[in-house]
């Protein structure tokens, strides 16, 4: 048997598609032999191009969907169904608004059967934990993004996952407060030991995070490569970001997706004849120059985040709560087909606009 806390065995994940106005019906292969094993106690990170299967490693694991073949082990055993051993945190803080902070983090004590009086005293010292402890009673509409995503790392830390999954918990959050949640992130891994696996577009947030960085290839995902990343302590060091060890892990990474992207770009417009602008360059190109420079071209350090200057992604995606990820359950409870339709028809549009705002 494997020391690994996780192992993803072979796994491969197909997603049966509906006839559309454009395409017939078929499958959809997110995720081909995948195997990745996750040490006890580990922060690993996984980073790989939009569309290649990120999340749906993610779901696999959470029990929110099974592997078509091959098998997700968690302590040795299969992977069944959500389970409070896994916690997970979206990048939608899916908080229940008609609760207070504290109610929010109570909810899963509650599920579980936690009794009042020591329930009341973990979603202090997890509020705190957060750096929200003078927060207990407000509602999520009276707390900023970067509040309400802490109150979901509370509620899931709170009834004590033995692995935490986040799926670009920090996506939709600005630079500064990223930065600051990254940091306490970092510091709550080390204070509680929890295996973490974390899901992320940007090659900065993988190279601060990650002990080791799992690098996806483009759809169907498998791991093409994973990386020790050997900064030290985070905290020992005045500004990691800039230092050589950072770059070096950072260019690293880059030139590992860099194919990956394009291949996963041209995917998504397989019809469509590439568009030169006046740079004489085509669109993807562009995407790659203009959020994803040389690592080391100077004074962009540490400026490759999702979002705007996202290498690797196009945008956010929705998430449900806890008990799914997707509103939409016509197929195995992922996103419809129809939705997904929507994502790729609305895709090369986008990278077309920003192809048209770079050149114009
Ligand atoms: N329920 C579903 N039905 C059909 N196809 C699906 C379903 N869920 C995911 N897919 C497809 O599987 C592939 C992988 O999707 P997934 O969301 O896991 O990728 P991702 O790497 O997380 O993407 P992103 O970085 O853009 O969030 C995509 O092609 C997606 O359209």
């Amino acid at each position: 048997m494997s020391d690994d806390k996780v192992l993803f065995d072979r796994v491969t994940k197909t997603f049966p598609v509906r006839a559309g106005r454009r395409a017939s019906a078929g499958a959809v292969t997110a995720l081909d032999q995948l195997t990745l094993g996750v040490r006890p106690g580990e922060f690993l990170v996984v980073v790989g191009p939009s569309g290649c299967g990120k999340s749906t490693l993610l779901d696999l694991l959470g029990g929110l969907s099974r592997p078509t073949s091959g098998e997700v082990l968690v302590d040795g055993r299969p992977v069944t169904g959500p389970g409070l051993d896994r916690g997970i945190v979206f990048q939608q803080y899916a908080l229940l608004p008609w609760r207070t902070a504290a109610g929010n983090v109570a909810f899963g004590l509650e599920a579980k059967g936690v009794p009042r009086a020591e329930r009341a005293e973990l979603v202090a010292h997890h509020l705190d934990l957060v750096g929200l402890g003078g927060f207990a009673e407000r509602y999520p509409h009276e707390l900023s993004g970067g509040m309400k995503q802490r109150v979901a790392i509370a509620r899931s830390l709170a009834y004590d996952p033995d692995i935490l999954l986040m799926d670009e918990p920090f996506a939709a959050l600005d630079a500064q407060t990223r930065d600051s949640l990254q940091d306490e992130l970092v510091r709550i891994w080390q204070r509680t030991g929890k295996t973490i696996v974390f899901i992320t577009h940007g090659i900065d947030e993988a190279v601060y995070l990650g002990q080791r960085v799992a690098v996806m290839t483009s759809r169907p995902g498998r791991i093409k490569q994973v990386i020790e990343i050997g900064l030290g302590d985070r905290g020992a060091t005045e500004d990691v970001r800039s230092s050589d060890a950072f770059r070096h892990h950072r260019h690293e990474i880059w030139t590992l997706l860099r194919d990956e992207v394009r291949a996963a770009q041209s995917a998504e417009r397989p019809a469509a004849r590439p568009t030169v602008g006046r740079s004489g360059r085509t669109p993807w190109r562009a995407l790659l120059d203009r959020s994803t420079p040389a690592p080391d071209s100077p004074g962009r350090s540490g400026d490759t985040r999702p979002g705007p200057a996202d290498p690797v992604g196009v945008g956010p995606r929705a998430a449900a709560p806890e008990a799914g990820r997707s509103a939409g359950t016509a197929v195995d409870g992922g996103r419809t087909p129809a939705v997904a339709d929507a994502d790729a028809d609305r895709a090369a549009p986008a990278a077309t606009r920003t192809e048209e705002a770079r050149v114009g």
